[in-house]
């Protein structure tokens, strides 16, 4: 029996509910695609365990038997894993430790699946040539709107179409704190500790609010779907931070939906990436997103629009576009 060799690194609100989510999906996955599914390596930032039989949920939980500087790289070099999960922090200036994890499975032969989003959208170019080079797949749905399935459509349900624009509300948080504050009336600070407690914000939520989580979502889309790799520096932002009392009046009294998303536009040079905030009429069909649900319209030659909302900002949707994208790479192996 084939065995898929897993390693996980990070294990906060999202890693540690895809670890136990996958150890309870093992049979499952082994009914389906006839491979045991093994967990053999999870970490945080300073410590980390290895099992070559196999991890179960408690070793994640309780943290027993972890070994203290067991992570990141060193983990990895010792579970030599088939496939590396990653979901530490995001982090726009080095790239977060998720850069290190994605250059060592593309430069050993293993499959990635990102959460973090920081290494696809700063360096998705390079790592992405490698992974090809090396025969590696790298899925992230996680790094890319999670449940809102934008990568699958683009890359399968439209492949070959000439996509010639993609508009998204692709943060959650930003669109639930704006129709907190849009529709109930609260105030910025209370919205977002509301989308904090629910474990949707960034650790820093100005990263949801200021547009970098939707540019660099954006960023990821545009390179995995269509290989157009853009500079995250380069995509200009509107901030849900500058949204004055005057604008939710007004959004209010016209009764618009506010969002804040990010514009995919083809142009004679390739793509263009612009994150704006915008109001919808009680007719556009991104009205029916309340709260943190996403919402997607694309336009391609030949096929026409599409919209598509929901796929809601949640930890557990978050979970469950990883289990995805670990049954698309296990049925592609
Ligand atoms: N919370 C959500 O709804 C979603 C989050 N994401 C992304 O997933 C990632 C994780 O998000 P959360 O779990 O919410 O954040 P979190 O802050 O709860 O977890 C991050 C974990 O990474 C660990 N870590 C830090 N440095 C590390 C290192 N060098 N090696 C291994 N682990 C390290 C931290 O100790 C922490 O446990 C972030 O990059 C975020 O942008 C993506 C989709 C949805
Ligand atoms: N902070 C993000 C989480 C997923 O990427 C969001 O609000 O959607």
């Amino acid at each position: 029996m084939r065995v898929v060799r897993v390693a996980l690194t990070g294990t906060g609100g999202i890693g540690s509910r895809v670890a136990v989510a996958l150890l309870e999906r093992r049979a499952q996955l082994f009914q389906r695609f006839g491979c045991d599914v093994r967990l053999v390596a999870v970490c945080g930032s300073r410590a980390g365990i290895v099992r070559d039989d196999g991890l179960e949920a408690g070793d994640v939980t309780n943290r027993g038997g972890w070994i203290a500087g067991l992570a990141g790289v060193p983990l990895l070099e010792a579970a030599r894993p088939d496939v590396v999960i990653d979901a530490g922090p995001s982090d726009y200036v080095s790239g977060g430790p998720g850069l290190a994890h994605l250059e060592w499975a593309v430069n050993h032969g293993a499959h990635a699946i990102m959460v973090s989003k920081s290494a696809l959208a700063l360096h998705g170019a390079r790592l992405l040539a490698t992974a090809r080079a090396n025969g590696c797949r790298v899925h992230a749905s996680g790094a890319s709107s999670a449940a809102l399935p934008v990568v699958d459509v683009l890359r399968h349900n439209l492949a070959g179409a000439e996509v010639t624009r993609v508009e998204a509300a692709l943060t959650g948080t930003s669109s639930f704190v704006l129709d907190e504050m849009v529709r109930s009336g609260s105030t910025l600070a209370e919205a977002i500790a509301e989308a904090q407690a629910r474990g949707i914000a960034e650790p820093d939520p100005a990263f949801d609010l200021d547009g970098r989580d939707t540019a660099a979502k954006l960023v990821v889309i545009a390179g995995l779907a269509f290989g157009a790799w853009l500079s995250l520096d380069a995509v200009p932002r509107e901030s849900v931070l500058s949204v004055t009392d005057e604008q939710l009046r007004a959004w209010r009294d016209a009764g618009e939906k506010a969002a804040l998303v990010g514009v995919l536009e083809r142009g004679a040079a390739g793509y263009d990436a612009r994150v704006e905030l915008r109001g919808y009429g009680a007719h556009h069909p991104f009205c029916a997103a309340r709260g943190s649900t996403k919402a997607l319209m694309v336009s391609a030659a030949g096929f026409g629009d599409y919209t598509l909302v929901g796929g809601a900002s949640s930890p557990e949707a978050t979970v469950a576009a990883v289990l995805k994208d670990v049954e698309h790479l296990l049925a592609a192996l």
